[in-house]
């Protein structure tokens, strides 16, 4: 049910003892049950360090992590690591690739009832659209397929929760759509609580119910996307989630926006072409299908805007443009 917690972390600290330091430190952080949270963040940034925490396949050196309430035992607590009600889908997606994908999928049911276990397989598969793959080596598979696969093995026991480790980095855009769908639909109609981890955000965006944005360790930001995009409150999160202009306050006064801070953010689409604006000269105009990112300089300041007329603006021609919002930081 949405609105519960199902996953609370209260200050959680995991450091490696490399110089620097790195890991995570003094996370806190509430999952909602049956809600998909996607954790971005730079490489590095300790998204996998998180994961493993949350799952109990890795102890905090402080700060506690809680599933439904209760303690999440870590390895040395346990005799096989990991919480039993969630599962993981590591990077390497850990496949036996010389086996059949039903034998992959259904290997992880007991064979104490046969005809239950290869309906539940068929059932996991056909949830996920690979049925017809069903007799093909896992090494004979696309990525995005063994992809699935990989998935299939999570969630045929009945995980609570899902945890997917850079579920995007190897697959196609089309690809990115339809394993989007499939997560939503898992969240939804499996009332599976999904974690997702991703090095670009913009593929959590359209996704996540909440997104965790983490720098060198630390949870930076938090919130549901369209917020977190429209109203950043750290110039970190608005650099990762949009392809943002960031100009010097001194820049800045050059095209009219008077701040005492150093950073001002203006997103491509906050600059307007009409009468009102400063007249500035069209250094490149990209291609980008059905829109354009023109380059633009007024008095050395560099701005990148869109024009979702392509073809309309020429490269060292002169276009009025109106800066009509900012965020300064
Ligand atoms: N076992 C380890 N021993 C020492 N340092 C580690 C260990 N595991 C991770 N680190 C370091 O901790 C930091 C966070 O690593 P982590 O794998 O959690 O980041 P990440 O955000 O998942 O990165 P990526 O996107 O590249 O997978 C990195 O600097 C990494 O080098």
């Amino acid at each position: 049910m949405i609105n519960q917690p199902a996953i609370e972390l209260k200050q959680v600290t995991k450091l490696y003892s490399t110089q620097p330091l790195s890991g995570v430190e003094s996370i806190s952080l509430t999952i909602q049950q049956g809600t998909i949270t996607v954790i971005a963040g730079a490489s590095g940034s300790g998204k996998s360090t998180l994961i493993k925490l949350i799952s109990g396949l890795m102890s905090p050196d402080s700060g506690e992590v809680y599933y439904q309430g209760k303690h999440v035992a870590g390895p040395s607590e346990k005799l096989i690591p990991g919480h039993d009600a969630m599962k993981t889908v590591a990077q390497d997606f850990n496949l036996n690739i010389y086996a059949k994908v039903y034998d992959n999928i259904a290997g992880l049911l007991s064979n104490t009832d046969l005809k239950g276990k290869q309906r539940k397989t068929f059932e996991v598969m056909e949830f996920l659209k690979i049925d017809h793959l069903a007799q093909k080596r896992a090494v004979d598979l696309s990525g995005g397929e063994q992809q699935r696969v990989a998935i299939a093995r999570a969630i045929i026991t009945g995980p609570e929760v899902l945890l997917l480790d850079e579920p995007f980095s190897q697959v196609d855009a089309m690809f990115k759509n339809e394993l989007r769908a499939d997560i939503r639909r898992m969240a939804t109609y499996l009332g599976i609580t999904v974690i997702l981890v991703s090095h670009d955000p913009l593929d959590g965006l359209s996704l996540a119910d909440n997104m965790v944005i983490i720098k060198d360790g630390k949870l930076i930001e938090e919130g549901n996307p369209f917020y977190l995009y429209d109203h950043p409150k750290k110039l970190y999160t608005a650099t990762l989630l949009t392809n943002c202009n960031v100009l010097s306050k001194e820049d800045a006064a050059t095209v009219g926006i008077f701040s005492e801070k150093d950073n001002i953010v203006i997103y491509p689409e906050w600059i307007v072409f009409n009468d009102r604006g400063l007249n500035f000269y069209i250094k490149e105009c990209l291609f980008k299908g059905f829109y354009e990112e023109l380059v633009l300089e007024y008095e050395g300041v560099v701005l990148r805007a869109l024009s979702q007329s392509p073809g309309r603006y020429k490269k060292g021609h002169w276009i009025q443009a109106e800066l009509t919002r900012f965020y300064d930081y």
